[in-house]
Order: structure tokens, then C-alpha cells, then sequence
């Protein structure tokens, strides 16, 4: 990378006009923002816009003035090698005018354009400022939520919000109770005070949504429980699903690196919780500071950087913005092969704490693995494994007392149903429920992750299949959660772990357990695409064309969703 590289960025996505100056050399980050705060009710797109199109060419001369005045070349020589916009994903005619003035400046300037996608900025200023490799990203905004890892040359899409944003989730209770935008500071401040009541706690696989939660908060306030009370345990769990959901991808992607991003990130609950979670598996955790967490330029123009260096400039022609620009749409090239994927050098991770096991003689391969809620002691006798849920101090006390027995109860009553449906699964022969410790059959050779075959997905298609059709669901198909014989057998294929399976006779939470399966594909495999159709081959021979259909359904669905 070229050292002297300086940027100007332009943000206005929603609420924040902004506009900053980065220079590659003193790696300065200088920015000026004008947030638009609506007189009442949430984000207006339409007064957004208005705000953007007064804000902005202020906010560009403040940052056009200091480029100026720090730089050090000719007079006659522009002050910034290039003008970086976000290109979305946002409220579409704010977008707009964030482009139309990003390309007006680069043609005054005579200089190049770049075209930024915010959700990938939240991220890459995360791992600008922690001087991170590979780490997972979970992005925590307004109108987002979502866990990305970078593999193959993209970011993918670990998990993410099902429903709302985790900001606008939030904003959308304070609204109800009659607070003014935005409510995550609100609800931050009233949550000093408040006591822990029980709310609803979705996750599936490393995807959750928060629309039970939310209605369950405000039907919890007409029920007369203090405010105080609902922003408290409303923190506590959405919280607590994202650690959780980070942790998750933490263990299935073998990093050890934690970024966090977005407007919530602010928060400190937030990042006390992930702070914790990291720390106890011996994970290194980061998050920029504030004004790098919210909608900010600096993070435009820290990326714009990166990307100009790579070559990754805009022609005006096809510099058109794009409201539902998705963060794994987004060709990677500026990573250098440094910070390539840690393919090949994945495994379980050994436990961090003093409470690990010691490998019971035999090599690592049979000592204790930790998984994201459980140390596994595959070293027992007679081919048995032991798992114990571990208390995550991270989470309120009383909520994780409910998750673990629960969980416990469920993967002991699942894991037994399924076998019956001719669906293998390791045998249970013990169940301690206070302890929350399961004791099973020791199944397979590796986990399907680091065995990945068309034939072996094609059995978890027809494996989730039967299970779907018996009216449950796994809950959490992942290709560390599925266990695979080579060779004997003709290749047995497992499923392990169904701590997050439920009945349900809803066609939507069939699809969302086969959408689960896929997204730790694309997080996994080198060529994911083959093995997604094996996947839907071996479900469709024995499971129903309507839970495909909606899985194609899921697919299609827009991810940017706006304020409403
Ligand atoms: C596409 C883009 O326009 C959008 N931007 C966005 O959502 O603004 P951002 O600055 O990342 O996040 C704003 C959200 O962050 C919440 N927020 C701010 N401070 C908070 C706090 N202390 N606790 C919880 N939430 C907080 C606000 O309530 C609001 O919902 C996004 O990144 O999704
Ligand atoms: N019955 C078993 N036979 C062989 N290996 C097993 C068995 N159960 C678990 N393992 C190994 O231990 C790892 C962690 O187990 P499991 O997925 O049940 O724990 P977890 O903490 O719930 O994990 P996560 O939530 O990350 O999926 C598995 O990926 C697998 O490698
Ligand atoms: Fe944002």
C-alpha cells in the first residue's frame, strides 16, 4: 500500500451526514458530521433526505478545508487522491444525494471515485483499529444486525436479523413508550435501574429475530411492568442473542478475533457482554471507538483508502447507488494474502479457562473441545463422549440458568426422537439436569467440516428431511454439528447437538433449519454451490417441494429494512 494515500469520504445513509479525511501516512482520521434528529416518531425518509441535501455540501467543505490546510504537495495539486461515498445499503434518496455529491466533487477535483458499502466500513474500520488478521464481525446498527466472516475473497454472511435491525428493534419500543428518536441511549440509561423480568430469546443457529421480543416488551409495559424493568431485560436478552450468535461463529469459523460495529456497538452493556464471552474462550475482542461505531465518514474514507490502493475505483457511468447493497455482494481485493482465510488451520480450540479438562492421555484429537456452549470431554471410557453446558457469565444469571436446562432437556428428548426416525444419532445413556450434562455414544470420524462431501450433505438433506416431517427441527445444522464416518459403513452422517430443535409444524421454520445448513456452508466450504444443491437433492427425496419453496423465499427476501 502506497503510504502517502489521502481520502476524502462522504457518508449519508440515513441519519448522518457526514463527510471526513483520512490520510494513509499519520493514518488521521478527520471528521465532520450533521445528524438529522426527527421532531418526532422514528427516521422519515423524505426529512432524511432533506437534511442530507442541506447538510452535506457543509459538511464536505468543513472536510475539503482540512485536506486542504494539512496538505503538503503543490497548490495546483488536488488535496485527496479520491472522493469515497457510501453506496448503500440505506434509505434510497439519501443515497442519492450522497452520490450525486460524491461525483460532482471528484470531477471538480480531477480525481477518482470509490464506491464504499457501508456494512462492509463497519466492519473494516473494526478491523483497521484493532490491527485484527481474520477476525468475525458482528455488525450491531440501526437497520442491520449481522455476523460476517471473510472467505474466498468476500465477506460472508454468517447469521443475521430475520426481522428489524437490532437499533431499529429498539427504537421501535422506545417510539411506543413515547420517547424520542433514537432509543438505544434511552433505553441504555433507563436500564441502570431496572430489575430482570422473563422475555422471549430467539436464536436460530447464528441467525435471530427480533420481533417476539419486542412485542413481548411492549405488551410487558401495558401490563403495567416498570419501564425500567423492560429496558433492563429487553438489553440482557437481544444482548445476550448477539454474544451468543457471535460466539457461534467463533467456534464454527476457528477465529479468534472479535470485532464489533454499528450504532449499538456504542453501547456498553453490548460490549461488556462481548468482552466477557471473548475473554473467557480466549478470543481478543475489539471496538473502535464511538465515533467510529456510528454512522460516520471516517470509516468511508479508512475502507476508501484500502480499496483505492487496490485499483477499485468507480466510473461515473456506473456509479449508480444501491438501497440493498449487501455486504457479501462486495468483491474483497484489497486483503493482502497475510490476511487471506486460516483455511487448513481450523479445529476445535482448546478451553481457556482452568475449569478445561486435561487430554485424558490419549493424543489432542481426544482431549476436551469447546464448542460455543459446551466442553465436550470426548476422552471417557467405552466410546463415550461427555458434554456439560458451561455457565456464560456474560448472560443475566437467571437467563442462563432457563437457556441451559432447557437446552439440555431438549438435545436429551431430540437427539433420541430423531434416531427413531431413522435419522442417526449418537446414543444417550446419561442426563444430569442440574448439571446440565449430557453423556453420549462418541459417533463418527471428524465433523462434516472438515469432511465435506456431496454424498455426506445430501444425508443431512435427507436427514433434516425426516426430522422436519417427525414436526421438529434441528435448530442448529451446521457443519460442525453433523459428524461423518469415511469409509466404514458406506459413510455414515450424524447429527449431533439439537439444543436449539423445537416442534413446530410451521413451514417457514423448516426452510429457516435448511437456510441455517447453507449459511455454514457458504461460512465453510471452499466451493459452497455444489454442496448446497446436494443439500436440496437429498431433502427433496424425502421431504416436502413446499419447504424448498420457501426456502427459495427466505432467500429472495430483501435484507435492508428501512425504519418501518
Ligand atoms: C444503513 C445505515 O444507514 C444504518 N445506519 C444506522 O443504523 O446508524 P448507526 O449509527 O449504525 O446506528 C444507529 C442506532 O444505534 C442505536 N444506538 C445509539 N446509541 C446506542 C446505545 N447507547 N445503546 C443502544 N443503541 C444505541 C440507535 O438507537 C440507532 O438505532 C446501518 O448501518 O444499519
Ligand atoms: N457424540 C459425539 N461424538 C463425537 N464427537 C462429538 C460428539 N458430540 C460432540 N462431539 C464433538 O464436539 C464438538 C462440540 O459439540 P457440540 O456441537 O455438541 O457442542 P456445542 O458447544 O453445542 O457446540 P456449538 O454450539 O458450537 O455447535 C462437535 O463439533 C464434535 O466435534
Ligand atoms: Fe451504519
Amino acid at each position: 500500500m502506497s503510504s502517502t494515500t489521502r481520502i476524502l469520504g462522504i457518508e449519508g445513509t440515513a441519519w448522518a451526514a457526514s463527510a471526513a479525511v483520512y490520510d494513509a501516512e499519520t493514518d488521521d482520521v478527520f471528521i465532520e458530521s450533521d445528524a438529522y434528529q426527527p421532531d418526532s416518531g422514528g427516521i422519515h425518509p423524505r426529512e432524511a433526505a432533506e437534511h442530507m441535501h442541506d447538510a452535506i455540501p457543509q459538511v464536505v467543505e468543513t472536510a475539503l478545508e482540512h485536506a486542504r490546510a494539512t496538505h503538503d504537495g503543490p497548490a495546483d495539486e488536488p488535496p485527496v487522491d479520491a472522493v469515497a461515498f457510501s453506496r448503500g445499503p440505506g434509505l434510497g434518496p439519501c443515497l442519492r444525494i450522497v452520490g450525486t455529491a460524491a461525483r460532482a466533487l471528484s470531477q471538480s477535483l480531477s480525481v477518482a471515485l470509490v464506491g464504499v458499502n457501508h456494512m462492509v466500513a463497519h466492519l473494516e474500520i473494526g478491523r483497521h483499529s484493532a490491527d485484527f488478521t481474520d477476525p468475525v464481525c458482528l455488525n450491531a446498527s440501526g437497520a442491520n444486525a449481522h455476523l460476517l466472516a471473510y472467505r474466498n475473497g468476500r465477506y460472508r454472511v454468517l447469521g443475521e436479523t430475520m426481522d428489524t435491525g437490532v437499533g431499529n428493534a429498539i427504537d421501535k419500543f422506545t417510539r411506543y413508550v413515547g420517547w424520542t428518536h433514537p432509543g438505544g441511549p434511552k433505553v441504555e440509561q433507563a436500564a441502570t435501574e431496572g430489575e430482570y423480568v422473563d422475555l422471549p430469546y430467539v436464536v436460530k443457529g447464528m441467525d435471530f429475530s427480533f420481533s417476539g421480543i419486542m412485542s413481548a416488551a411492549k405488551q410487558a409495559y401495558d401490563d403495567g411492568t416498570p419501564v425500567e424493568d423492560v429496558c433492563y431485560s429487553l438489553q440482557e436478552n437481544v444482548f445476550g442473542m448477539l454474544t451468543e450468535v457471535s460466539e457461534r461463529a467463533l467456534s464454527l469459523t476457528g477465529s479468534d478475533e472479535l470485532v464489533l460495529g454499528g450504532g449499538v456497538g456504542q453501547n456498553a452493556r453490548l460490549r461488556e457482554m462481548l468482552e466477557e464471552m471473548c475473554d473467557q474462550r480466549g478470543a481478543a475482542f475489539c471496538a473502535p471507538e464511538p465515533r467510529f461505531l456510528r454512522d460516520n465518514a471516517g470509516m468511508i474514507a479508512v475502507l476508501g483508502a484500502k480499496m483505492y490502493d487496490a485499483g477499485e475505483t468507480l466510473a461515473l457511468e456506473e456509479s449508480h447507488v444501491d438501497p440493498n447493497f449487501r455486504p457479501d455482494q462486495v468483491p474483497v481485493t484489497w486483503r493482502t494474502r497475510r490476511e487471506g482465510s486460516r483455511d487448513g488451520e481450523r479445529g476445535a480450540k482448546r478451553p481457556a479457562s482452568e475449569e478445561a479438562f486435561e487430554p485424558a492421555g490419549g493424543s489432542e484429537d481426544d482431549g476436551p473441545v469447546q464448542g460455543a456452549e459446551a466442553i465436550v470431554d470426548l476422552a471417557t471410557e467405552a466410546n463415550r463422549v461427555r458434554k456439560r453446558r458451561r455457565e456464560k457469565s456474560y448472560r443475566h444469571p437467571e437467563l442462563d440458568a432457563r437457556l441451559r436446562r432447557e437446552r439440555t432437556t431438549l438435545e436429551a428428548r431430540l437427539t433420541s426422537l430423531a434416531r427413531r426416525e431413522g435419522v442417526p444419532t449418537p446414543v444417550l445413556s446419561d442426563v444430569d439436569l442440574l448439571e446440565a450434562r449430557l453423556e453420549f455414544e462418541y459417533v463418527g470420524d471428524s465433523d462434516l467440516r472438515d469432511g465435506l462431501t456431496p454424498a455426506a450433505v445430501g444425508d443431512v438433506g435427507r436427514h433434516l428431511a425426516r426430522v422436519h416431517r417427525a414436526g421438529f427441527v434441528h435448530g442448529d445444522p451446521t457443519t460442525r454439528n453433523v459428524r461423518v464416518t469415511r469409509g466404514r459403513d458406506n459413510g455414515r452422517t450424524y447429527l449431533i447437538d439439537f439444543g436449539l430443535g423445537y416442534h413446530t409444524d410451521h413451514v417457514e421454520d423448516y426452510a429457516m433449519d435448511l437456510h441455517v445448513f447453507d449459511q455454514s456452508l457458504v461460512g465453510t466450504a471452499d466451493d459452497p454451490e455444489p454442496l448446497r444443491g446436494a443439500v436440496r437433492e437429498g431433502y427433496r427425496e424425502v421431504g416436502e417441494e413446499r419447504v424448498l419453496e420457501r426456502l427459495r423465499e427466505i432467500e429472495r427476501r430483501g435484507r435492508y429494512l428501512g425504519d418501518g
